[in-house]
């Protein structure tokens, strides 16, 4: 099958559009599951699996409630945005950030929803609900699962899922932003594959283009004062060997191998390294929602390693994919009063 990573913007139908479709049903064709639906037709989420549905009571166990504990279609049913990323604190600053944008007033401190929970936070403005997911792959995607699952039992329709997160660039300046076409695995494939019972089964990690064009797009209007970019992710194991640095505790080998691995990695169109695009692209795919990745480059791995940057200059850059993001939300509530 060709490569379906074209870099343009597509117009909507175009071949270019309906080959990559074709990509991700071809695969859904394989990978026949118990249930055929991926969303309901009233735009809810299907989950494609009947086990889940001979369950008495659904423990969220990372979560830390179950699926009786709250009454979730009663304070989840409206979400509509659902964003994420590895920090509390960045989670609940978007929070914060959309009731602002959205002229939501917010009465004492924001509820956590997974307060229980230790690991995680969530926290919900109006249609927004914002959680952090922590590092990495097997971390995000228990976080993912579990946001998910509670979204089917909240009946929520059509949500829209964010990965606003930081990363290395490759070729990029700190304090850009890069949304994600797909995730590239450690070994250069666009899937993730995950051991089940002793055999991979391995996913494809496309992006929603839509919702990646159209945020690139509202970027581009919005005339910010950093760079936006639209391109490959990898989506790394590890944040030292993983990612070709030279400064970790181990390190087997040459500055001259890791340059040559990322300028390989930026001619096959990889724009930035973080440490969960592919599994989010996957299981975003498998479930039948649409979702985006908007990261923020903390330095160009083509220049180096270590994050040098000051604190207040990072969390300053955070800022930049919340922006994108919210600018991105607040036109869709505009086109929808148009
Ligand atoms: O969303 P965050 O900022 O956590 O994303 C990147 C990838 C890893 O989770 C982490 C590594 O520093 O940052
Ligand atoms: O280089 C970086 C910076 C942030 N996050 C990563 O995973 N890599």
């Amino acid at each position: 099958m060709a490569a379906c990573d074209c870099d343009n913007i597509l117009p909507q139908g175009s071949v270019e559009e309906q080959h990559y479709d074709n990509c991700r049903s071809v695969w859904a064709q394989r990978h026949p599951t118990n249930l055929p639906l991926l969303k309901n037709e009233d735009g809810t989420i299907g989950l494609k699996n009947r086990n889940i549905l001979n369950l008495d009571e659904d423990v969220l166990y990372h979560l830390a409630f179950t699926n009786k504990s709250i009454d979730l279609e009663a304070k989840f049913g409206d979400v509509k945005f659902v964003c994420t990323g590895g920090t509390k604190e960045r989670l609940k600053e978007f929070a914060l950030y959309m009731a602002q944008r959205l002229g939501i007033k917010i009465e004492g401190d924001l509820r956590d929803w997974a307060e229980k929970s230790k690991r995680f936070a969530m926290y919900k403005v109006g249609p927004i609900l914002a959680f952090n997911h922590g590092i990495g792959i097997p971390s995000m995607t228990i976080a993912l699962q579990e946001v998910i699952k509670m979204l089917f039992y909240a009946k929520a329709k059509n949500p829209i899922f964010f990965r606003i997160g930081t990363c290395g660039g490759l070729g990029v300046e700190a304090g850009s932003v890069v949304i994600s076409k797909w995730g590239l695995n450690g070994y250069l494939n666009k899937s993730y594959d995950l051991p089940v019972l002793g055999k991979t089964y391995s996913m494809p990690s496309f992006l929603d283009r839509r919702v990646a064009q159209e945020l690139y797009l509202v970027a581009k209007e919005s005339k910010n004062d950093f760079q936006t970019y639209l391109g490959g992710t990898m989506g790394s194991e590890d944040f030292y060997r993983g990612q070709a640095r030279l400064d970790g505790p181990f390190c087997n080998h040459t500055k001259e191998e890791k340059m040559t691995f990322l300028k390989e990695l930026a001619s096959r169109g990889v724009k930035n390294i973080e440490m969960e695009a592919t599994a989010f692209a996957a299981l975003m795919t498998e479930a039948g929602i649409r979702g985006a990745i908007v990261c923020v480059p903390f330095l160009n791995r083509l220049h180096g390693d270590q994050v040098t940057s000051t604190k207040e200059q990072l969390t300053q850059w955070e800022n930049n994919p919340m922006k994108v993001v919210g600018d991105y939300i607040v036109k869709y509530y505009e086109n929808q009063n148009q």
